[in-house]
């Protein structure tokens, strides 16, 4: 088997992403400008170092239970190629955690694209032809961003979330035969293009919610009438999103899962309810607790928590038109 060599260290940028934007439950995402960044270097002498900065710095493991780093390591288990011997990673997050932003996805798919581009040259696939050299610092570093989407959504376990990182913008992801995420089938996304005037406003509590804890509440099956109903919106939110954002409000309704989550996260609720009763398209971001309100330039200033602002840091962070970037450094 080929082992990833020594030597070689790449800049692997990820950002945030809020799924389900109320109707599209674990299919929609859309990127959010909060990123994590990383620089994993490789090396001929044994061991891992783990350096963490920013969010989740002092929490998170820094040993070979590190996120990115079990991913870096299933992530070559499935290309078919050995670790190298050593491996540095320095992090710098930006990402908060355990707040409905996405961040395991973003820390996922940092891991799946970094082992994806150290491993450039090996002649895994046809591509690798061009990296027979490694290339020069601060070249980009193309990687199968399809194989990217797969295998981080099948780590993550839901694929809206890791296909809005990898990918950035708004994406819908479905598996082709439907039969779910547990079988092995490929994860496949649409890049859907925004219409020009939508932009977002994210409120973040300083409490976290896991989104483990979060899906656990969820019933295992739901009404006919509510899986109808949430498909209609669904269909109404891509329209929305990407034509006719005077549509974002009904678009935006849910009877899938923020209501049976609602006592997991009472309030971002509050919160949610709020917002929507002044007009404002506002969801629960992911699993919670942070929440998302899909607006347009003209409007964002109406946007804010009013006598709920104490408990709530307001973000604009905007959506980026790409996801991960990798650079050789
Ligand atoms: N950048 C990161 N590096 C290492 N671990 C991370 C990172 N981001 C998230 N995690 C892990 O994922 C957990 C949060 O995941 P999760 O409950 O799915 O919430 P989120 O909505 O933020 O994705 C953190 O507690 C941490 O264990
Ligand atoms: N569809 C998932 C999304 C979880 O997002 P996260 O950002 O909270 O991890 C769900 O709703 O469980």
């Amino acid at each position: 088997m080929k082992q990833v060599p020594p030597g070689r260290s790449v800049e692997v940028r990820v950002p945030a992403s809020s799924a389900n934007l109320g109707p599209g439950f674990d299919s929609i995402g859309l990127a959010l400008g909060l990123w994590d960044r990383y620089v994993v270097t490789t090396s001929d002498s044994g061991g891992l170092s783990i350096e963490v900065t920013g969010e989740g710095a002092g929490d998170v493991p820094t040993d070979d239970r590190h996120l990115v780093h079990s991913t870096m390591q299933h992530t070559w288990g499935v290309l078919g190629v050995a670790p190298p011997a050593g491996l540095r990673i320095q992090a710098t997050n930006g990402v908060p955690h355990s707040r409905g932003l996405g961040s395991s996805a973003s820390a996922i798919v940092a891991g799946v694209v970094a082992a994806q581009a150290l491993s450039a040259g090996l002649g895994l696939d046809d591509r690798d032809e061009a990296y027979a050299e490694w290339p020069a610092p601060g070249q980009p570093m193309p990687v199968d961003l399809g194989l990217a989407v797969h295998v981080s959504s099948r780590l993550e376990g839901h694929p809206d979330n890791a296909s809005a990182s990898v990918l950035g913008g708004l994406t819908v992801s479905w598996m082709p035969d439907g039969s779910g995420l547990d079988r092995g089938e490929q994860t496949v996304s649409a890049r859907i293009a925004l219409h020009r005037d939508v932009e977002v406003v994210v409120f973040v509590p300083d409490t976290q919610l896991a989104t483990r804890t979060a899906r656990a509440v969820l019933p295992a099956t739901v009404p006919l009438a509510a899986a109808a109903a949430d498909a209609g919106r669904a269909a109404l939110l891509v329209h929305a999103l990407a034509t006719d954002p005077s549509h974002l409000h009904a678009a935006t309704r849910d009877w899938l899962h923020q209501e049976a989550r609602r006592s997991s996260y009472p309030e971002t609720m509050e919160l949610v309810d709020l917002l929507r009763s002044q007009g404002h398209a506002a969801v629960v971001s992911g699993a919670g607790p942070s929440v998302l309100v899909l607006s347009t330039h003209g409007s964002v200033e109406q946007v804010q928590a009013g006598s709920l602002a104490p408990r709530w840091e307001r973000l604009v962070p905007g959506v980026p038109e790409h996801g991960a970037c990798i650079r050789v450094r």
